[in-house]
């Protein structure tokens, strides 16, 4: 007879555990532990990226929000180039203005939650000063600058990309009242250095650069609301989400819930029963594998009710396969078949020795390259089989945005390997586990998922 003592939770415990819960989310040392959130803000000279990050600020006023400019870390000059400034014939919108190394760093440690010192920059006198301004570590950081989404270094770092978009003619009419109102300039001069630097270093670089961005906010005479608050919601629904959801767009947690919980905490537990294990890691993978189904492409189909009626609903791809990795992986094709009656299921074995694997078997459906591929295995630790069976897919033929991978648990490790190597394979988990320990095992993990499963 199966255990089904584990069953419920009563709502003085579950409403316990949400207050655990806050207290630890909001404790110093989880905030430490945190990585921030990071956006870049980029656009023209005087196109309103500053007051676009004002606006992010004060929308997001309860959370620890921080500003990084870019014209931080313009470099000291040398004489010869302090010579060409003062002759207004020195580029200060080139990328080479810039310390970028600097920045890079600076961006770095806040990226890793601790604080920095950042440069404070005379314009006047093109140096940077003696004194530093501290900053402390954030839950969001925005990196502002005309140059930032046209740096691969730093672009590389963003979760978020926004580039400010107004009319050049509203941007030269700023930039003029701005320089002549707060950094010494006259108005011939302002123009000189427009044509000469300004201009072409906007068509180079910065308006170019506005493909990477995720988002294009058009920013004129008026104020964009609708953006900011789109803007604004996204950034708290990340935030709401666990760091590693955060950074990796191809990285999908399954909603944590308390069934969730409680078949989590049946697998994890060593004293479950054989036939619990099973029984509860079969209903995960179910429920992982509807996750991944989910991702599929489909077509707009309508159909007639008994009662006579339309109704307009969607088809469900074709061109679907499975491939598991053997033996843990093959516990979840029950699940896959399941689902997706008669589906076809290739097979590949990846021998592990400590860090190295060998792969040692494949079997695969000859025309996969024109397939979608469920990826099973219920343990992503290292990533290094993970990765090895992607290869083999990828030199297979299958499309790198065609292959989904799903995982009972998956350590920190193995995300960061797997969505780094290959950013259009999706994962999919039901739960992110703490570390891998020196022996590789998924900690807290479930042991040996493979001995448990069919022992
Ligand atoms: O991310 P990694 O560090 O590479 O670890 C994950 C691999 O470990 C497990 O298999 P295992 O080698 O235990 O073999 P088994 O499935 O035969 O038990 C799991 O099923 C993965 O294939
Ligand atoms: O913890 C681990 C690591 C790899 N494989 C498993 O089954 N468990």
């Amino acid at each position: 007879m199966r255990d089904r003592s584990h069953g419920g939770v009563n709502e003085e415990e579950a409403v316990e555990a949400a207050e655990r819960e806050l207290r630890r989310t909001q404790s110093p040392q989880f905030r430490q532990n945190r990585h921030p959130f990071l956006i870049g803000v980029a656009g023209g000279t005087a196109s309103g990226k500053t007051t676009v990050c004002d606006r992010i600020m004060q929308r997001l006023h309860d959370q620890c929000v921080v500003m990084l400019s870019q014209d931080s870390f313009y470099r000291t000059l040398t004489p010869t180039e302090m010579a060409l400034a003062k002759e207004n014939n020195y580029n200060f919108d080139h990328p080479d203005a810039l310390d970028r190394k600097g920045m890079m760093e600076c961006l770095q440690k806040l990226k890793e939650g601790r604080s920095v010192e950042v440069p404070v920059y005379d314009f006047a006198l093109h140096a940077r000063v003696e004194e530093t301004r501290r900053m402390d570590p954030a839950d969001v950081v925005i990196v502002e600058g005309i140059l930032v989404l046209a740096m691969e270094e730093v672009r590389d770092q963003l979760n978020m990309k926004i580039y400010v978009d107004t009319d050049d003619d509203v941007r030269l009419a700023r930039r003029i009242q701005r320089d002549v109102a707060s950094r010494g300039r006259d108005v011939a001069s302002v123009i000189e250095q427009y044509t000469k630097f300004v201009k072409p270093a906007f068509d180079t670089f910065i308006g170019p650069s506005r493909r990477h961005a995720d988002i294009i906010v058009p920013w004129q005479s008026s104020e964009n609301v609708v953006a900011i608050d789109l803007i604004t919601e996204h950034i708290r629904l990340k935030l709401r989400q666990h760091d590693l959801i955060r950074i990796y767009s191809n990285l999908e947690v399954m909603p944590s819930n308390f069934q969730m919980r409680g078949m989590h905490t049946i697998l994890r537990d060593r004293d479950t029963s054989p036939n619990d294990f099973v029984f509860y890691a079969d209903r995960i993978n179910r429920l992982l594998v509807e996750a991944g189904l989910g991702h599929l492409p489909f077509r707009e189909k309508t159909v007639m009710t008994p009662t006579g009626h339309k109704y307009t609903g969607v088809e469900f791809a074709r061109g679907l396969c499975g491939v598991s990795v053997i033996r843990s992986g093959e516990a979840m094709e029950a699940a896959l078949r399941e689902c997706c009656q008669g589906i076809k299921i290739g097979k590949i074995l990846v021998h592990r020795h400590g860090k190295s694997e060998d792969i040692v078997y494949e079997k695969l459906p000859a025309d996969i390259s024109r397939r979608y591929v469920l990826l099973l295995d219920p343990v992503l630790g290292t990533g290094n089989t993970a990765c090895k069976a992607i290869q083999v897919l990828l030199d297979k033929g299958v499309q790198e945005s065609k292959i989904l991978f799903l995982c009972i648990i998956a350590a920190p490790p193995g995300i960061h390997r797997v969505c780094q190597t290959y950013p259009q394979v999706k994962v999919i988990t039901s739960e992110i586990d703490t570390g891998v320990d020196e022996n590789w095992c998924v900690v807290p993990g479930v042991g040996e998922f493979g001995d448990r499963y069919y022992c």
